[in-house]
């Protein structure tokens, strides 16, 4: 099967992406330069910045920006969407979906060093995933959300788990409607990190939720 046979994508590279750590531990996404910086004092290592549906010529100072902070706290900072402009700037990595990659240069971003997420909704889109070798892989939504409109329902802790233990080399994401008091259920299910907007971006007080989170995902023997 050619690979636009198994995963619609004309392109792929011959190797796989650069390897990130198996367990990315607590993994906030959040859309600003203050909530990145706020956070990368506050311990976090693993974070990505989501700007939505704006031109590229006006987020490109606020990504070149995010890559410069999140390089001097020496932490994993991924991009999602605007993968030609964290190419350009030398990001650490980049998180696309499965929409996104339909209109991304794969090739280009391998061979530029950059790791790579890639997001997943149910069992066709792990397939698509696996296939391309990234360096790690979201599993979505887990749990109703406020945060984004999904168009599937969420896949429930069960699904998770089967999910997970179908993908045992890869570093595994859950993400969507994760709140603080549903974490230790969604690590029983084997993931290596939880990403989450809601549970620290909306809290009554973020650095308490951070600090939370952080100690229960981070000290937790997997
Ligand atoms: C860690 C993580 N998982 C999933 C997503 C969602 O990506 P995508 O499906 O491309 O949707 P948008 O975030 O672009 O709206 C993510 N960003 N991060
Ligand atoms: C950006 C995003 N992607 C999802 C996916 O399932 O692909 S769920 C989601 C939003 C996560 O926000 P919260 O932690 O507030 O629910
Ligand atoms: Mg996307």
């Amino acid at each position: 099967m050619t690979d636009r046979g198994l995963t619609g994508l004309p392109s792929l590279p011959d190797t796989p992406f650069l390897p990130t750590e198996k367990n990315l531990g607590l993994y906030p996404v959040v859309d600003t330069l203050e909530w990145l910086e706020r956070l990368l004092n506050a311990g976090v290592t693993t974070i990505q910045l989501r700007i939505k549906d704006k031109q590229e010529s006006d987020v490109e100072a606020i990504i070149r920006q995010a890559i410069e902070l999140g390089k001097r706290f020496n932490a994993r900072l991924f991009i999602n969407d605007y993968w030609r402009l964290a190419v350009k700037h030398g990001a650490y990595g980049i998180h696309l979906g499965q929409e996104d990659l339909l209109t991304s240069d794969l090739k280009a971003i391998h061979q530029a060093g950059l790791r790579l997420g890639v997001s997943t909704h149910d069992d066709q889109e792990l397939a698509r995933a696996v296939a391309i070798r990234p360096s790690y892989i979201a599993l979505g939504h887990i749990f109703p959300t406020q945060t984004k409109d999904m168009p599937s329902a969420p896949q429930g802790l069960q699904e998770l788990k089967r999910h997970v233990a179908s993908i045992p080399d890869y570093p595994t994401v859950a993400i969507g409607g994760i709140s603080i008091d549903k974490v230790d259920a969604v690590l029983d299910c084997g993931v290596g990190s939880i990403a989450v907007v809601s549970a620290i971006t909306q809290a009554p007080d973020w650095q308490q939720a951070t600090a939370q989170l952080l100690s229960m995902i981070e000290h937790r023997e997997r």
